[in-house]
């Protein structure tokens, strides 16, 4: 057993959370991942033992924290997938908020009562502001993101009541891929930026588009905050600590503070593969917000973390790098 103590990591076999149980091993504790497997990979589960459950089982959940003696759990466990939210709403409160509240039930059961939890940029809703504060959170425009933010208010009631600590950390636009190429971004089906914009110059998108160009911003493409996986994972650690302090914790952006249009992404990719993405334009995604950009200055005071592996040509490499090993050239 590391020398620091477990974390129970839900969701620690999906793309964020094994980024993350790398992280929290590398800060010198054991990652428990409890995850069903529902789109994570077994095989991404490399620092630490795998228990395969749900995250409602609270049972489980409990007795999982008492066997490892989990100091904290970090929860990713959840659906994410906005279009999907939209058409199944109940999929989404049923697995994000039902599924936390019997995290939260098995946590308290056993005594465990610091929670770092991944929210998300999705909460602003419409923010129509850049950059955002954490201050201009809702009203959400889908289910998913108000199952996030649902979430959170759940935590900051769990906070007044019970004097149970969370983190809650809204990202911005998760990417790139550990240089191990052992882990990264890997859904089936895609519906993320970069990756689809890799994965159709290797043969395996071949339908990609441009969702809008008739945004106001200065290209007429939408504007979005890309943070790297392993930046989001540092973040996490500085949560870690500060709850391990004794910290009650609060709410924070995860985001570089700097935006880049769906046309300034494509024009990276080119620079960086030396090949141009093949697309068409096609009329807005549902549900889209023109500018998603983090205020990050609460983070960087709060949590004392400042994104500092964001540069987009490096997110651009290390995804390349990983999706040219996940996803052999068709074509
Ligand atoms: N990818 C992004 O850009 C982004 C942005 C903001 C927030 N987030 C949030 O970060 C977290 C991780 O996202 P990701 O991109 O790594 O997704 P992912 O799908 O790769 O990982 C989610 C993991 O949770 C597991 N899981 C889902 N429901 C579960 C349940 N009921 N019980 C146990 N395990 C369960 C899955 O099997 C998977 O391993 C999610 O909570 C997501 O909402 C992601
Ligand atoms: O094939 C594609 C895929 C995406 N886009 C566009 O690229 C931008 C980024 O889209 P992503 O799907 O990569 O990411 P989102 O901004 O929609 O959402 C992500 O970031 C949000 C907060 O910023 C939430 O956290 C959410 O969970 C997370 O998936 C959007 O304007 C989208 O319309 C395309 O043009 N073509």
């Amino acid at each position: 057993m590391a020398s620091r103590g477990s974390i129970l990591i839900t969701g620690g076999a999906g793309y964020i959370g094994s980024h993350c149980a790398k992280a929290v091993a590398e800060a010198g504790f054991l990652p428990v991942v409890y995850d069903n497997l529902s789109t994570g990979h077994r095989n991404f589960v490399q620092w630490g033992p795998l228990v395969t459950g749900d995250v409602a089982d609270h049972d489980r959940i409990t007795a999982t924290i008492r066997e490892h003696n989990a100091l904290a759990v970090m929860h990713f466990a959840a659906f994410s997938a906005v279009g999907e939210s939209v058409a199944d709403p109940q999929k989404y409160y049923s697995n994000n908020v039902a599924g936390t509240l019997g995290l939260l039930r098995g946590m308290r059961e056993a005594g465990c009562d610091r929670l770092v939890f991944s929210s998300t940029g999705a909460v602003y809703g419409n923010a129509g502001r850049d950059p955002i504060p954490e201050s201009a959170a809702g009203p959400t425009v889908n289910p998913y993101g108000r199952s996030k933010y649902m979430i959170e208010q759940m935590l900051a009631d769990y906070r007044a009541a019970y004097q149970f600590k969370s983190v809650c950390l809204r990202y911005f636009n998760a990417c790139g891929a550990d240089a191990s190429g052992t882990i990264g971004e890997l859904r089936d089906p895609e519906t993320h930026l970069i990756p689809r914009a890799l994965m159709a110059l290797l043969g395996h998108v071949p339908d990609f588009a441009i969702f809008g160009e008739d945004y106001e911003t200065p290209d007429g493409t939408a504007v979005r905050d890309y943070i790297h996986v392993d930046d989001l994972a540092s973040a996490h650690i500085a949560a870690l600590e500060l709850l391990l302090k004794g910290d009650a914790g609060g709410v924070f952006n995860l985001g570089t503070g700097t935006g880049y249009s769906v046309r300034e992404v494509l024009d990276a990719i080119r620079a960086e593969t030396g090949e141009a993405v093949p697309s068409v334009v096609r009329e807005r995604r549902a549900g889209d917000p023109p500018i998603l950009v983090a205020d990050p200055s609460k983070s960087e005071s709060g949590l004392g973390f400042k994104a500092s592996r964001s540069d987009l040509g490096h997110i651009i490499r290390s995804a390349w790098a990983w999706h040219q090993k996940a996803h052999p050239r068709r074509r």
